[in-house]
């Protein structure tokens, strides 16, 4: 059995990790960690795995760590995790990080956002986690930057239609919605219950910090530089995010051209469910699962392509993403593990 290492495991996608990775035939969970709960019971703080997880949280201490795994997921802040990563791979542990310290090629756009880098010489190193896109080089990879909840949602549609010139990447509006979970369990006031129930925002519009994560990701594609109108939106539910991608089509190509396209690019991979047309993609269809349901549509009167995706922010957008990243490095089915569906009411 591969023994595992949660790092940040009292949070949101830590919890949701640990939720994930008992229920995998082939890791068998050794350490969860936590600063504000060291030496406390793991299911005290998430009573639903009683029975389940009999461990102890220990503190962030990479010797630890190392001494009782093999592979180690990071569910950790930005900025946190690249102060434990360098020990980690250099005792010759294989890591996930679900922050995006290691998501980016580009140092300045890293930087820019984000904060100095202390270790950039390990962002080359580094794979972007998208499996669909870049399962070949996960395979081989010691350390993985799993990508963004919202950089998946907008980029599993969209890279194939750019990659085939489809659609002009100079004209993509991505309007996205998420569950609160995907503002992590440090709940602000902002996140607080009475300032979400009953209410439907925009933030850090003009601003986020996944629009360089998209935005390096499609440029990679395209072969030129692309920029795109991001809005996340809040929305009171506690998992799950919808992404409305707009974006115009190259002279010629219809519905027929843009279902061939997604069609061949998305065969055979497990995870991706494209919707028959005139059906729409919906959260609650892929709660708790690591599926990414994509619809679209042509719009008759403009002629712009609406393409829509859904996923569950916590496991296709943070801790299922991270285990199928696992499954291909360490060569196991890539569903093990992830293979559950939604409730279907
Ligand atoms: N929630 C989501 O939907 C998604 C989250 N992610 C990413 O996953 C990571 C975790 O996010 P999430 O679970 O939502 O966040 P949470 O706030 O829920 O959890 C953060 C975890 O990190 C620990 N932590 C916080 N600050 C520090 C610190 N300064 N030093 C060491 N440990 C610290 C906390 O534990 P303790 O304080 O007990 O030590 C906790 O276990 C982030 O990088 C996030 O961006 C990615 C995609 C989606
Ligand atoms: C609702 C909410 O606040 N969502 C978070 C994004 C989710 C997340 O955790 O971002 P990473 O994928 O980069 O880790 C935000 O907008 O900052």
């Amino acid at each position: 059995m591969l023994r595992a290492a949660v790092i940040g495991a009292s949070g949101y996608a830590g919890a949701e990790l640990v939720r994930i990775l008992t229920g995998h035939s082939r890791v068998s969970l050794s350490v969860v960690t936590s600063r504000q709960y060291a030496g406390v019971a793991y299911d005290s703080i998430y009573p639903a795995l009683s029975g389940v997880v009999g461990l102890n949280c220990d503190d962030n201490d990479p010797a630890t760590v190392c001494d009782n795994s093999d592979v180690v997921f990071l569910a950790l802040p930005h900025k946190v995790s690249m102060g434990m990563v360098p020990a980690l791979l250099d005792a010759g542990k294989r890591v996930v990080d679900l922050s995006a310290d290691f998501r980016f090629k580009s140092r300045d756009a890293y930087e820019a956002h984000y904060q100095p880098h202390s270790c950039a010489h390990l962002m080359e190193r580094s794979v972007y986690g998208l499996c669909e896109r870049y399962g070949s080089q996960v395979v081989s990879a010691d350390l993985i930057g799993n990508p963004g909840c919202y950089p998946t949602s907008v980029l599993l549609p969209l890279l194939p239609l750019i990659e085939e010139k489809l659609v002009d990447p100079a004209t993509i509006i991505a309007d996205c919605k998420s569950g609160v979970s995907g503002a992590g369990r440090g709940a602000s006031q902002t996140t607080h219950f009475c300032h979400v129930n009953e209410s439907f925002k925009a933030y850090k519009v003009g601003g986020h910090r996944h629009t360089p994560e998209i935005e390096e990701q499609l440029s990679r594609c395209a072969g030129v530089p692309v920029k795109i109108t991001f809005v996340p939106h809040l929305v009171p539910m506690t998992r799950g995010m919808e992404s409305t991608v707009y974006a115009t089509l190259s002279p010629g190509v219809d519905d027929g051209r843009i279902r061939q396209c997604l069609e061949s690019a998305y065969r055979g991979t497990p995870f991706i469910r494209l919707m028959p047309r005139g059906r729409f993609p919906d959260t609650l269809h892929v709660r708790g699962t690591n599926f990414c349901d994509i619809g679209w549509v042509v719009d008759p009167g403009s002629g712009r392509l609406i393409l829509m995706s859904v996923i569950d922010n916590l496991v296709k957008g943070a801790a299922g993403q991270a285990v199928q990243n696992m499954n291909l490095m360490f060569g196991f089915d890539e569903t093990t593990g992830l293979d559950g569906v939604a409730y279907p009411l």
